[in-house]
């Protein structure tokens, strides 16, 4: 079909709404503002900093700590001035953002960076009946795709790619890789020393330390009463390097098939009491600035890309931890590893660094580490700018209602058949997607064991991504949040959370079918309940499994997307990434199941193989999710994968197959 003839009325008159005005919605505002919209609404919740300013050009040091969407409005209307842009500095997960308001747009243009605000404005694109075009970059790779209820997939048809996952036992024992270092720096030591004392952690903690040959129960990662930090600090360093390591060797077994580590010991790496300083200790930082707090800087040690010594990494772990005790002891117990805390990356490093030295493995800057354990892939301003153009291409075919040219199309970091950027025609939806095709999931669980709050956390929240949800059985009420509720509601639903599920006022047991209802997105799901006894706490954790919502097998897929040339591939022809960083499973093994998509590159891709290599784990940041299946695959392929490029063309040519749309 000819493409319509451009419509600059349409332009004109649609009103639009932005959400993220960071590095692609920098982007995306001056082609909007560029290409003739004039009435543009912005959503950011965000203020500039210092580190936006290198690919966000809409901003410069003078706005840093001011508002996002506002500066960006101000700094594009210098050059429109004529325009609309209303720009909102919020959440897009506030309730005023309600389905009434998105419905009095014409479309909605998504340049976000986590998985949980992407759900989000999906649904509320659905309830509101208001295409979507969702985009998502990942350092050089990126990607376009247009939602439209009824006509494509929503964006969450397809369950995504499962976090990256690590067997405890590589974790706590038997660490191969940088990453598992990391791992087990900020997930178990750095949660153990500074984070929730009562929460679960698999850190091998031995009832006796190394100094202590007596019978021993106390936790040896408390800090004893009036105990030299220093001290503290060697205790920990001698019990988690040194003493945990005898113990391992000691397990003969163990070290059959892997190299034996080596243990080491405070006295031996940087022998003498005190830590010496290069005498500018926090000097320039006042008592209440403890977010300038630095390691690094009290022992004068400057470049972020040297690699440590064994000598500076020691001294380094011992002085983040003297720093973390005397001027940020009020944080001790509510820390989770954050990226941008200077001095809990300093303690990672180094941690992380002592224990590869130990097993062998080769050491890394703090630069490196930070990538590594923050899961940073350092943004490429030229793939945004190429995305935020596809954005507008997009945007412009939904205003004309151009529903054969729609394309979801991909940014690659090397070309596939002389390709940069490939277009795949928009998927039907998932007819087993629970969001856009209201289809019930079921949920195996022990109801005499699980809790509502378990049901609550771990399903409706965490998995359902629900944020205000309802939850009835029949009609009867079991739990709800909001603001408006009666103190004895409060109460009756405070209750119910700590109730195993069979024990609720309206009993749930096998066969019950639970409603969940989230009132804000206005999304109603099903969940039919089905009682199992047992689950495996190492494979199945949660203690209860959610089902229902899968990728459509091969042949429906295939049906479904009438191809107009029959494919032989089960891939889906799309290319995306993995959301997620990394987490610890309780599995003996690295299994299939773990990695289930796991393919070798060359099957995939039939030419320049070596080109769409990139180091794995450092490709796929937290929440920069997008969907489809660019995954990293086990590291040891060190590959990300293209998954199903091939089955998008037909033969020698650079064109795809025809997949076509309601
Ligand atoms: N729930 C949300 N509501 C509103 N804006 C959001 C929400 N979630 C994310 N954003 C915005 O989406 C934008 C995403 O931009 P980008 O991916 O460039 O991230 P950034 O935070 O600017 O950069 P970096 O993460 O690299 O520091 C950010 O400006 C962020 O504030
Ligand atoms: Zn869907």
């Amino acid at each position: 079909m000819a493409p319509k003839q451009l419509s600059v009325e349409s332009i004109r008159r649609a009103k639009v709404l932005m959400v993220g005005a960071g590095g692609i919605g920098c982007e995306l505002l001056k082609n909007l503002a560029l290409s003739g919209f004039e009435d543009i609404h912005i959503i950011d919740m965000d203020t500039i900093e210092v580190s936006n300013l290198n690919r966000q050009f809409l901003f410069r040091q003078a706005h840093v700590g001011q508002s996002k969407a506002k500066v960006a409005r101000d700094a594009v209307l210098r050059f429109r001035p004529n325009i609309n842009i209303t720009p909102y500095h919020d959440n897009v997960k506030d309730s005023h953002f309600d389905v009434d308001f998105f419905k009095q747009f014409n479309v909605v243009l998504n340049g976000l960076d986590n998985l949980d605000a992407r759900q989000h404005v999906n649904r509320l694109c659905l309830a509101a009946e208001v295409p979507l075009v969702e985009s998502g970059t990942t350092g050089f790779l990126g990607q376009v795709t247009v939602h439209i209820k009824g006509k494509t997939e929503c964006y969450e048809c397809h369950p995504k790619p499962a976090p990256k996952k690590y067997p405890v036992c590589t974790i706590t024992s038997t660490p191969s890789k940088f990453i598992h270092c990391i791992v087990w720096a900020k997930e178990l030591l750095f949660a153990k020393l500074f984070g929730d004392k009562t929460q679960d952690n698999d850190l091998n903690v031995h009832s006796s330390d190394a100094s202590s040959s007596s019978e021993n129960s106390e936790d040896v990662f408390e800090r004893k009463k009036d105990e030299d930090i220093e001290d503290y600090g060697r205790r920990i360093f001698d019990h988690v390097f040194g003493y945990n390591i005898e113990l391992a060797l000691s397990k003969g077994d163990t070290w059959k098939n892997c190299s034996r580590p080596r243990p080491i010991y405070s006295k031996d790496t940087f022998p003498g009491k005190s830590i010496k300083h290069n005498g500018n200790i926090n000097k320039n930082v006042s008592t209440d600035d403890t977010s300038s707090v630095s390691a690094m800087a009290s022992l004068g040690i400057r470049s972020p890309q040297d690699v440590w010594s064994l000598m500076e990494n020691s001294k380094v772990f011992i002085e983040a931890l003297k720093l973390f005790f005397s001027r940020r002891e009020k944080d001790i117990g509510s820390l989770t590893f954050d990226k941008d805390d200077q001095l809990a990356v300093e303690f990672v490093t180094a941690a992380a660094n002592i224990r590869a030295s130990s097993f062998g493995i080769p050491l890394h800057s703090i630069f490196e580490a930070k990538g590594i354990a923050g899961n940073i892939v350092h943004a490429v301003a030229t793939t945004n700018a190429i995305i935020a153009g596809l954005i507008v291409i997009e945007a412009i075919k939904v205003l004309q209602n151009e529903t054969e040219n729609y394309r979801m199309t991909y940014c690659l970091e090397y070309p596939n058949r002389n390709m940069l950027l490939m277009p795949v025609e928009p998927y039907q939806s998932n007819k087993s997607c629970y969001v856009c095709s209201k289809m019930p999931l079921s949920l195996e669980v022990n109801t005499h064991r699980s809790k509502l709050r378990d049901f609550v956390e771990k399903i409706v929240e965490a998995k359902l991504g629900m944020h205000s949800p309802i939850i009835m059985h029949g009609s009867a009420l079991l739990y709800e949040v909001g603001d408006d509720l009666e103190e004895d509601m409060v109460a009756n639903y405070a209750a119910n959370l700590e109730k195993v599920l069979y024990d609720l006022p309206s009993q749930v047991a096998g066969g019950t079918t639970l409603t969940v209802e989230d009132m804000q997105q206005e999304l109603v799901c099903s969940v039919n309940i089905k009682h199992r006894d047992e689950f495996d706490e190492e494979k199945e954790p949660d203690g209860m499994v959610l089902d229902g919502w899968s990728q459509p097998p091969v042949e429906k897929r295939e049906e479904n997307c009438t191809v107009s040339n029959a494919g032989t591939s089960n891939s889906s022809g799309r290319v995306s990434k993995s959301y997620e960083g990394v987490e610890i499973i309780g599995v003996e093994e690295e299994s299939e199941a773990v990695t289930p998509m796991k393919r070798k590159l060359p099957a995939i891709i039939s030419h320049g193989q070596d080109a769409a290599a990139s180091p794995a784990g450092s490709s796929i940041p937290p929440d920069t999710d997008n969907h489809g299946e660019v995954q990293v695959v086990d590291e040891d392929d060190d590959m990300v994968m293209l998954d199903g490029v091939p089955e998008v063309f037909d033969g020698d040519s650079s064109t795809y197959k025809k997949r076509k749309l309601v």
